[in-house]
């Protein structure tokens, strides 16, 4: 067997986040997630089929077991969410929910005894109901700073023992999606909020780096990072204006969150586009918002690292000739880059997740490192979805042999292009530890490195046939070259 030695201060580990694993949705005082109350009502598609993540893998009470069988695959740091209606039930510091707080303190701490670094991700997809009602959700201003007291609350309790901590969870993705679902006699999706969502992420996002720098950076050391997923986008021809959609691909995705947190605003290219298209749909101003001088000043440079979550790549064509869609553009329109082959949109994206595609570990660092200054580079998601389960019920769950293969080609691109092509990179956290409750897919797309028994309901966690992988890279900080 040969390998491949990771770098120096390479960070590996998995992650998960809270309503995929912790289950006790309305247990001990937690208060419903604008998703839990859109879950419990009749849903439209895409997200028709979605179940209730009431328990998943119920975490909340088995937070030891996922610890130890993090520490069985040797990792080193284990990244998960902290669900802000757990916290906060009320959504600011009126109400602090101490047994919320407590589950936390506990998971950290267990962590910690196995020589896991924790790693913090404020809000992944489940920002309070009770903020919704007081603010109006992600499409209004007036959440920026209640995000920043929730930061602040953050930092004050657990800051002492966590050093790496991620925002908002792929804002640009969340944005197009679970962000913006709408609750009836509260929220109403309009044309533009998905740009006016992206625009407060980033914004609360600044202001949480802001109130670290201000009040804790010099007593906790911690570092703060900005995540966004795509699928990379490669042009489906060596034409100028293919070569060009798939660079639109990109920027809209990436650019649209690592941009204004490196060099404090949008790109030109974004703003020129969405301006262009909003003046066609004879809108009085982009659809797209401008940040004012002030907040340009303060996002420059308010992301001490970049996350990266990356799955499988896309090809992309120019897309200028496409309809516009009647009610107004979109973030999907807008880029103008068609898809060539691949539905994938949100909710569509079938066994898409088992296609490995390791180049976007090469094409994406390198742009980001031209475009970003080098800032250092996280791939903070990578994982293989398997849902042989669904059409095969009687596959064996644990023998996950193509994983190995997956995460082995994946690591070994991004090593080759760290170590060759002198990119950034911190490391490297596969999605995910255990087998999790998959959104529109529910819990038939299992990336979890470790079997939870949702088929006979006992959730007992089993390591996969592949953990011999991650050990050997956790051991001997190699990875193991598997073709
Ligand atoms: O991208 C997302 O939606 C999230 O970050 C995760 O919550 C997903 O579970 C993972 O990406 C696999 O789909």
């Amino acid at each position: 067997m040969e390998y491949v030695p990771l770098p120096e201060d390479f960070l590996f580990g998995a992650g998960t986040s809270a309503m995929q694993v912790e289950g006790a949705w309305n247990v001990d005082g937690k208060s419903p997630s604008v998703m839990d109350v859109f879950l419990q009502h009749e849903m439209p598609p895409p997200y028709a089929d979605m179940k209730q993540p009431n328990v998943t893998a119920d975490s909340y009470h088995r937070y030891k077991d996922d610890v130890a069988m993090a520490a069985a695959l040797k990792l080193q740091v284990y990244r998960f969410s902290v669900s802000w209606p757990r916290v906060l039930p009320e959504g600011d510091t009126s109400v602090i929910n101490q047994d919320g707080v407590n589950y936390y303190k506990n998971l950290i701490e267990e962590l910690i005894k196995h020589n896991i670094q924790p790693m913090i991700t404020m809000n992944h997809f489940d920002y309070p109901f009770a903020t919704l009602k007081k603010t109006g959700g992600w499409a209004n201003k007036a959440i920026v700073p209640a995000f920043r007291e929730y930061a602040d609350f953050l930092f004050k309790t657990f800051g002492d023992k966590v050093r790496l901590w991620t925002t908002i969870n792929e804002a640009n993705y969340y944005c197009m999606n679970f962000a913006l679902l709408p609750v009836p006699g509260l929220y109403e999706p309009q044309v533009g909020d998905d740009y006016k969502c992206v625009h407060h992420t980033i914004l609360a996002h600044m202001e949480a780096y802001r109130v670290y720098e201000e009040k804790y950076r010099k007593t906790q050391g911690g570092k703060i990072g900005a995540a966004a997923l795509t699928l990379w986008c490669r042009p489906n021809s060596t034409s100028y204006e293919d070569i060009q959609a798939a660079e639109r691909g990109n920027l809209f995705a990436l650019g649209s969150i690592y941009h204004p947190v490196v060099h404090g605003d949008y790109p030109e290219a974004l703003k020129e586009r969405v301006a262009h298209y909003s003046a066609l749909e004879n809108r009085p101003t982009s659809r797209l918002p401008s940040f004012t001088d002030e907040e340009r000043a303060r996002l420059k440079g308010s992301a001490d690292f970049l996350c990266f979550n990356a799955y499988m790549g896309t090809t992309v064509a120019d897309g200028t000739k496409k309809p516009r869609p009647a009610g107004g553009g979109t973030i999907q329109s807008d880029r103008d880059a068609a898809e060539v082959g691949t539905d994938t949109r949100p909710g569509f994206f079938g066994d898409l997740f088992m296609r490995a595609n390791p180049w976007v570990l090469r094409d994406a660092p390198l742009w980001i490192r031209d475009n970003y200054k080098n800032t250092p580079l996280f791939i903070t998601e990578n994982g293989w979805g398997d849902e042989r389960g669904n059409t095969n019920p009687k596959a064996d769950p644990l023998d996950d042999e193509p994983r190995v293969g997956y995460h082995s080609v994946y690591l070994q691109e991004l090593i080759r292009t760290a170590t060759e092509e002198n990119v950034n990179i911190m490391g490297y956290l596969a999605w995910s530890l255990i087998d999790t409750y998959e959104w529109t897919a529910n819990f038939g797309r299992k990336f979890g490195l470790v079997h939870v028994d949702y088929e006979n309901g006992s959730l007992n966690r089993t390591l996969k046939k592949s953990a011999w992988f991650f050990q050997e890279i956790g051991t001997n900080r190699r990875v193991p070259k598997v073709p």
